[in-house]
């Protein structure tokens, strides 16, 4: 490959130009983003190596599409009718089904894979670009039949140029997984965050309180609305199955404490350590 088009030069793309170029000195990474502040920021940090327009698309080896999933929706229509026959183009989105929605009876389908890398921080924009964030981590992969085989082998080439995980997974499954493993868990911290800031009104209590434990549990309730009201949006059945058990469990414990019953709280608190091994140790 040698042109690769960003489209969205904040923290996923951003992070994605930064490794490329430290992998292939050779390549060309552009950048196309709304925000020319973003732009700007981009080339100043040398996460890309020049500015481009949706024009220039059609010289593209590979296209990333790293903006809000709703905005993806829309733009990957515009890009697919800009791109040439050889050109792969791939999303990175938090939702996967309503984009391979969108785009499954277009003629360019087979140009188009959708991805999912599951690596992130808190942080928005080019200046939260970390060289190496997807080392070791997993990409999820939906409807890879559906792309050329000579474009799947130059993606998987790029994952493993990087040093990603793969797995293949259809898109309604990877929405319903994702809603409990990541988006519950935004909307757990940014109401936990609410919660604090609603009652202690004394901020520096919150600061000189806030030990690790509250420090990170709250830390993704620092994440952009701009990012996750269009995540929410897009999975809202999934997500609203997530809450409904989320609030079960909320609500079975504030039942067990009112009746004093700290056995049973005890015991609920054991059978979830098991959440220790899960994240340690499944290859
Ligand atoms: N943040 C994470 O942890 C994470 C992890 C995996 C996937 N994702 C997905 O990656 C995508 C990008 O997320 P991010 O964290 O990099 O967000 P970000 O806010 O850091 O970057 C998004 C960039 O896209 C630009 N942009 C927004 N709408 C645009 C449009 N219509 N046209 C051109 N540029 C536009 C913004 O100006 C910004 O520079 C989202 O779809 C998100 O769901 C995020
Ligand atoms: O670690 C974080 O800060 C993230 O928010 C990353 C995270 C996640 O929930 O794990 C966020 C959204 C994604 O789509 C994938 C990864």
């Amino acid at each position: 490959m040698k042109n690769i088009y960003i489209i969205g030069v904040g923290l996923i793309g951003g992070s994605l130009a930064l490794d490329i170029k430290k992998h292939d000195s050779s390549i060309k990474v552009f950048g196309i983003d709304h925000n020319d502040a973003h732009l700007e920021d981009a080339l100043q940090l040398n996460v890309i190596d020049a500015k481009a327009t949706y024009e220039e698309l059609k010289h593209a080896d590979l296209v990333i599409l790293s903006i809000p999933v709703d905005a993806a929706v829309t733009e990957i229509l515009k890009i697919l009718e800009l791109v040439s026959d050889d050109t792969l183009v791939m999303d990175v989105g938090s939702t996967k089904a309503e984009i391979c929605k969108a785009i499954d009876q277009h003629p360019k389908r087979r140009n188009f894979l959708a991805t999912h890398p599951i690596a992130g921080t808190e942080f928005s924009g080019p200046k939260a670009a970390i060289l190496g964030l997807y080392k070791n981590k997993t990409n999820i992969i939906c409807e890879v039949e559906k792309t050329a085989f000579k474009l799947q082998e130059r993606a998987l080439q790029l994952f493993t140029d990087l040093g990603m995980r793969i797995r293949y997974m259809n898109p309604e499954a990877h929405d319903k997984h994702i809603a409990y493993v990541s988006h519950l868990s935004h909307i757990s911290a940014f109401m936990l965050g609410k919660t604090v800031i609603d009652k202690e009104k004394n901020e520096r209590d919150i600061f000189d309180m806030a030990g690790s434990g509250f420090a990170s549990t709250v830390r993704l309730a620092k994440s952009s609305p701009e990012m996750w009201t269009p995540i929410f949006k897009q999975n809202k059945t999934n997500v609203l199955e997530t809450l409904d058990e989320y609030i079960n469990n909320l609500t079975k414990f504030r039942t067990l404490m009112h009746a004093d019953d700290f056995e049973a709280i005890y015991s609920e608190m054991k059978d979830t350590n098991h959440i220790k091994e899960i994240l340690n140790g499944i290859e």
